[in-house]
């Protein structure tokens, strides 16, 4: 970045002295802007990646069209090549890109945007690139990121000198047919208009190609990055705890890929669009058709474009204030439409509880409500687009004939040729097109804006619950000195900050089997979270014995999609386990008439019974071994006869595993050494007390 703007300085101050010495406005021009373009890159090296690419871009080419003019005019440019010399007014536009980039970089939604883009094009790891035909090759992610995304831009910009050169083969073709040159008329068809026409197909084609290469490689980069970031640390419960970041799913799945399409689909095209602007306006500037002030003899220089200027802002302001309530209707429609989706999800979870409780029609009521107010915003949705349409299509219509009516009094009077006449239309649609760019995304805007809005709040949420946890807040694991769980001076809090369980001093584990009971409610699943690492919510410091393996089971056990032998590994891989090992781990759980069917594909979290479920989960353990077993009311749904059973499979295949249950049944205490019970405190918290040995049983 740092020898970039140096060489642009350099440039610019050679720029200035051949400027002065020839007396070149150009030169001069030139120069001026290429000091502050020199200052802004040079200070570009703190902005975001994202923007920062698009300004190594410009502060690359200004380099290079402004040297190539300065070697023109110093006279050293090839004669043959002449036409090829870039005008000093391609460079000052060049230049005016890359300050507006630098400038934007401080509005704080482009900010916004740019931070969320750039990791990816930061990204180190490594990744394989398909470049036909070379061989595949081993690239930095970020790397491969950058080259697609400068390589796009390059080919758009040659787009768009594509476009305009074809609009100069637009007035000779049409000056030839009106001067009945036939010789003029084929040498243009044949050895402009094809190879040019042919230039564009093929360099769409690519587009296409690097353009979706692009999208996929950088979405899938994101989606991971979120998914990685959500899983990591157990971060997605602390999300789902803190309820401040609703529907991940959709912020992972959807809003990545919404925000990574729109993101380049403005990009790319605005910038497009300013360059057709820019080099259109530049045709038009110097349409040979002098006007005079009225009133006075004062000729305006530029009459075409400035005529084309205030019709286009003209057109573009009041489109604008036609189209602005559609940004705010499209947002709600977005809002309703997930609303209505989301109750259907839930009612696909909830089938079985509402199909028990005869909750139907209920049910149907409710998504009659929320489809209801689907369409109630449609209809708003649909006259603010019609009022829009309105006018963008008479507008549409009235730009094919305005540019002729325009010039046609210089037409007739021979001032100008036919051909310029046409180039002028197109130069004016051209201009307009560019003008309304952003009245023809209002859709997208509203939610482009609400997908950033979701990626960033989702950011924040997995950063607060990271935060949670660092410093002196949270519950922290540490090294157990001795070889039980001890708890010392904990205090484990609700998500809005209210004490449930205060833990003085708490050795868990003393013995090979433990029981914890206590009040509904009194916090003892919040303390078995909290030793498992995942509650956020307190302080204090867990000791765990060094190196053990800890397994909890809950009372509503995880089936994975898959198979069943997939759910008995989980979340081992699945042929972590031989035939002998899961059949005897099926048999002590009572699984024996589910051996056939090990390896069928099901919705086994809803085709097994809940005690078929908390069994597996049983077996599950039994095949695992960890060095402690932790179970949450894990066979509250079992008779007191099988939970006997389970427990004597426990003992037989877990001999060295400390057990610690919570359970409210009386039975359990026979099956285990000693207890611990949550006892009230006087501010309505519980404490967890060992029981002496004595009193069990
Ligand atoms: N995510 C949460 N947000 C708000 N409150 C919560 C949350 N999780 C638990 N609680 C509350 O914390 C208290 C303790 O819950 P916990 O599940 O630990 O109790 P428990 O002793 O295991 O109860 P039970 O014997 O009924 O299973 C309850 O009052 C519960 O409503």
């Amino acid at each position: 970045m740092r020898p970039l703007s140096i060489a642009v300085a350099v440039l610019a101050v050679i720029a200035l002295i051949l400027g002065q010495q020839s007396g070149s406005a150009g030169a001069i021009g030139m120069g001026v802007i290429g000091l502050l373009l020199a200052a802004a890159t040079w200070r570009a090296v703190a902005i975001a990646t994202f923007l920062r690419i698009f300004s190594i871009i410009f502060g690359v080419e200004y380099v290079l069209t402004g040297a190539a003019f300065l070697v023109a005019q110093s006279g050293a440019w090839p004669q043959a090549w002449q036409a090829l010399v870039p005008p000093a007014s391609l460079t000052i536009t060049i230049a005016v890109f890359g300050l507006i980039v630098y400038a934007i970089s401080f509005v704080p939604g482009i900010a916004r945007i740019a931070r969320l883009a750039s990791p990816y094009f930061e990204a180190p790891e490594l990744t394989t690139g398909h470049l036909w035909p070379l061989k595949p090759f081993r690239i930095g992610a970020g790397r491969l990121g950058t080259l697609l995304l400068v390589f796009l831009v390059v080919l758009n910009q040659l787009q768009v000198a594509i476009s305009l050169r074809l609009s100069f083969f637009n007035r000779d073709f049409y000056n030839a047919i009106q001067e009945k040159d036939a010789g003029s008329f084929w040498y243009q068809l044949i050895y402009v208009f094809s190879v040019w026409a042919a230039i564009s197909v093929v360099s769409n084609l690519i587009e296409i190609v690097a353009n979706y290469t692009l999208l996929i490689r950088w979405r899938r980069w994101m989606a991971e990055k979120f998914s990685a970031a959500w899983l990591g640390n157990s971060n997605h419960y602390r999300v789902s705890l803190a309820g401040n970041a609703d529907n991940p799913d959709q912020r992972i799945a959807e809003d990545t890929r919404a925000f990574v399409n729109q993101t380049y689909n403005f990009a790319l095209p605005l910038l497009t669009q300013v360059s057709t602007l820019v080099s259109f306006s530049i045709i038009l500037w110097s349409i040979p058709v002098a006007s005079v002030l009225p009133g006075t003899d004062i000729t305006i220089p530029g009459f075409i474009f400035w005529m084309a200027l205030i019709y286009s802002v003209a057109a573009t302001w009041i489109a604008h204030m036609i189209g602005k309530p559609l940004i705010g209707l499209e947002f709600e429609q977005e809002k309703r439409e997930a609303n209505f989706r989301f109750s259907l999800a839930r009612l696909r979870e909830y089938s079985e509880q509402i199909a028990l409780m005869r909750g139907e029609n209920a049910e149907q009521k409710h998504l009659s409500e929320r489809f209801g107010d689907i369409v109630s915003n449609f209809y708003r949705l649909v006259w603010a687009r019609v009022r829009l349409t309105t006018f963008t299509l008479s507008f549409g219509q009235a730009n094919v004939v305005v540019p002729y009516i325009l010039l046609a009094p210089h037409y007739f009077s021979g001032k100008i040729t036919l051909g310029i006449m046409t180039q002028v239309a197109s130069a004016f649609d051209r201009v307009q097109t560019a003008m309304s760019f952003f009245i023809d995304r209002y859709q997208s805007i509203a939610s482009y804006v609400a997908s950033i809005n979701r990626l960033t709040t989702f950011e924040a949420a997995i950063a607060q619950a990271q935060a949670a946890n660092a410093g002196d807040k949270g519950i922290h694991e540490v090294p157990a000195k001795g070889d039980a769980m001890h708890v010392d001076e904990a205090t484990l809090s609700l998500p809005n900050g209210q004490p449930i369980v205060r833990v003085n001093d708490l050795d868990l584990g003393t013995t090979r089997r433990t029981l914890v009971i206590g009040p509904s409610g009194s916090g003892k699943s919040t303390l078995f979270r909290a030793i498992a690492g995942i509650w956020p919510f307190g302080q204090g410091k867990v000791g765990i014995p060094a190196g053990a393996e800890i397994m909890l089971l809950p009372q509503r056990p995880y089936l994975p999609q898959g198979s069943l032998r997939a759910a008995l590994a989980y979340p081992a891989p699945l042929d972590t386990y031989n035939e002998a090992e899961i059949k005897a781990a099926m048999q002590l759980t009572k699984l024996g008439h589910l051996y056939e069917r090990l390896d069928e594909v099901d919705l086994w979290g809803q085709r097994l019974s809940g005690g078929e479920q908390q069994r597996l989960a049983v077996a599950r353990a039994l095949l695992a071994k960890p060095d402690w077993l932790f179970l949450d009311e894990a066979t509250a749904s079992l008779d007191e006869k099988l939970e006997g059973e389970i427990y004597a499979a426990m003992e037989q295949a877990l001999p060295q595993t400390r057990i610690v249950s919570i359970g409210h049944r009386s039975t359990l205490r026979a099956m285990h050494d000693s207890i611990v019970i949550m006892q009230p405190n006087e501010d309505g918290t519980f404490s967890p007390k060992a029981e002496s040995r004595e009193m069990v049983g």
